[in-house]
């Protein structure tokens, strides 16, 4: 359930009125509102809670985000460390993007993968290479939610950084930018639309995925991402149209998410959210 924002994180007076910002006509002054909040709100994580890890699918609002914590130097010390889960279903330039990036911004990303597979061949000897398709929630168990949640629990995770905004559409309509749950989930873009974040990384010439030039407005797995039309990518939704196309639930209904944050148990019932849970 949403935390109202004021219960766990006050906007500075003058940065109050930028979440919805349409009359602030300027691209420019638009940006610095926005980018303002982000800072606000990763500042507030890490000023406030233990341990803040950012589960990073290095697309095009994750870049942003690693760029704002590199700028309050949380990337090279360690004190937020990037998360990546390897699904052995992603494509290679993903793999070398991440490279590039720890590169860039001196970390070195926690890798997990699938349990008790080392390598994607080990992995098909099990369950063959299309476990996807007989049984998609058996896959995004082993390959996706598990390895997440134990990234999450091995971290001691007091709050998870992440790049889902509203504009995502869908589940993600009403977000906000502190989410109560275990663990406390922090959306520093969430009100920020996939414009802004192309507005940010050209501001600051940032690389970005490579993929994104191949027509992909978003990127996960190569059976569940594909190209889209360049005028799609900035419509409400846009950015996830590619994702998980034709793909049902189990229940038949269409598939938009792969539950990676569905997460139960992964900290302990004293974490931050328990304590926003119980100042509600
Ligand atoms: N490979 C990998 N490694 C680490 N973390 C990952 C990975 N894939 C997804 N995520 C995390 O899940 C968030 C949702 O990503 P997706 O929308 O691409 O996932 S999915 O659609 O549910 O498959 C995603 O949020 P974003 O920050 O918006 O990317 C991350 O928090």
């Amino acid at each position: 359930m949403a935390v109202p924002l004021q219960l766990s994180f006050t906007l500075p007076e003058s940065r109050r009125h930028h979440c919805f910002c349409p009359h602030l006509t300027s691209k420019t002054s638009r940006l610095q509102h926005l980018e303002d909040q982000a800072l606000s709100a990763l500042s507030h994580a890490v000023d406030n809670y233990g341990n803040v890890v950012f589960p990073c699918a290095l697309i095009t609002g994750d870049v942003v985000i690693l760029d704002l914590l590199a700028r309050l130097g949380h990337l090279e010390s360690g004190r937020v460390p990037v998360i990546f889960i390897d699904t052995f279903h992603l494509f290679p330039e993903t793999h070398s993007f991440l490279k590039s990036l720890e590169t860039k911004y001196k970390f070195k990303a926690r890798v997990f993968k699938p349990a008790g597979f080392e390598t994607k061949k080990d992995y098909s000897a099990k369950h063959g290479s299309d476990l996807f398709i007989t049984d998609v929630d058996e896959y995004d168990r082993i390959c996706k939610v598990e390895p997440f949640q134990r990234s999450l629990k091995e971290s001691g995770t007091d709050v998870m950084l992440n790049g889902r905004r509203r504009d995502h559409g869908a589940e993600r309509a009403h977000l906000e930018v502190f989410e109560a749950g275990k663990p406390l989930k922090c959306n520093p873009l969430a009100y920020w639309e996939f414009r802004d974040c192309w507005d940010y990384v050209e501001a600051n010439k940032l690389e970005y995925h490579p993929l994104h030039d191949q027509g992909f407005p978003s990127i996960g797995d190569e059976q569940s991402t594909v190209p889209v039309p360049k005028e799609k990518w900035f419509e409400y939704g846009g950015e996830r149209s590619g994702r998980f196309q034709n793909m049902t639930n189990a229940d038949g209904s269409a598939k938009t998410e792969c539950g990676i944050h569905v997460m139960s148990d992964a900290t302990s019932e004293k974490g931050p959210a328990a304590e926003l849970a119980s100042a509600r």
